[in-house]
């Protein structure tokens, strides 16, 4: 049975890897995945310095997922990209940074470096106080891109926020399609989200408890913005697929509607990386009832009535 996943040039021994911001704040973190069964991993979101972060408690868990404004805590680019050099292996440095001309600082910094990895563009933070997410921006997102793939020369893809409108998947499509992207990930979590304790109290501090939303709340929503881009975007920019997956069949369901690589975060942080050898026996065992060898045999045959 072949797992393999192709991204332009890169092969993966599986789909699985952890979802950005869960697991992979530290060089430790990072490790630990690296050493367990996920195919890959991917950075937590850096900036050109290190950041603290939301005043605690910021991250909040329940059995149907998770709720989060840690505000983009992380240890600067140098940290991550110095640990990245050092490596064999294909990896994903995810970045973002406050302002267009901090994106392209930050962009040129891993153009010069020797990192040969995949550059996953955070597009898509839900929890910086006063800052909008820029792919809810549909001009500055398409000029942004422009200006990136003017000096840009290594392999980068974006993260988007879900969309809950078809007008906004053909715009947002019609974007992306213009630029040698490699993989779009959708979805970040839901932004702007609450959850009340028992004392009518919101869960999580920053924000009045407004934050981004994960775990099974939110599948049904990644699944179509999936399946929404997949049938969009031409097939040499990959899907991603991250949001509500906590078993192997939830990851069937992602590469149904049309998924690559596939990210798994809020039911890492539960269960720790052992997850990703439990997750992808699940996987076997669907593929062995279906009588499937290889993911490309199934990737987006969603079927439809
Ligand atoms: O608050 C965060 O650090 C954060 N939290 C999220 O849920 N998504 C993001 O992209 C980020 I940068």
């Amino acid at each position: 049975m072949n797992l393999k996943v192709k991204i332009k040039d890169f092969e993966f021994e599986n789909p699985l890897m952890n979802a950005a911001g869960v697991n992979c704040y530290t060089i430790d973190e990072l490790e630990e995945i690296r050493n367990s069964k996920a195919a890959s991993f991917v950075t937590k979101t850096c900036t050109l310095n290190t950041r603290q972060g939301n005043l605690e408690p910021r991250y909040y868990e329940n059995e149907l997922g998770s709720i989060n404004s840690m505000g983009l805590p992380n240890l600067g680019i140098d940290y991550y990209l110095n640990y990245l050099e050092s490596l064999d292996g294909t990896y994903f440095l995810s970045v973002t940074e406050m302002n267009t001309e901090n994106i392209h600082k930050i962009l040129e910094k891993i153009n010069e470096s020797s990192f040969n990895g995949l550059v996953e563009l955070n597009l898509s933070c839900p929890n910086i106080e006063g800052k909008p997410q820029i792919a809810y921006d549909f001009k500055t997102t398409d000029k942004l891109l422009a200006d990136i793939f003017k000096y840009f020369k290594k392999d980068l893809g974006v993260k988007l926020p879900p969309y809950f409108d078809l007008a906004h998947f053909d715009i947002m499509a019609n974007i992306l399609n213009k630029y040698p992207i490699r993989f779009v990930n959708s979805i970040n979590s839901i932004g702007n989200a609450i959850i009340i304790d028992e004392n009518d109290t919101v869960v999580i501090k920053p924000k009045n408890g407004f934050g981004g939303l994960g775990g099974e709340y939110i599948k049904p929503t990644a699944l179509a913005n999936v399946n929404a881009f997949y049938r969009r975007l031409n097939k040499d920019i990959k899907i991603i697929g991250t949001g509500g997956v906590n078993t192997g069949r939830d990851v069937y369901e992602h590469i149904l509607c049309g998924a690559y690589m596939v990210q798994i975060g809020t039911r890492l942080q539960k269960e720790k990386s052992k997850v990703f050898e439990r997750i992808l026996n699940e996987l076997k065992e669907i593929m062995k009832e279906k009588n499937y060898n290889s993911l490309d045999e199934f990737r987006g045959k969603l079927k439809t009535l």
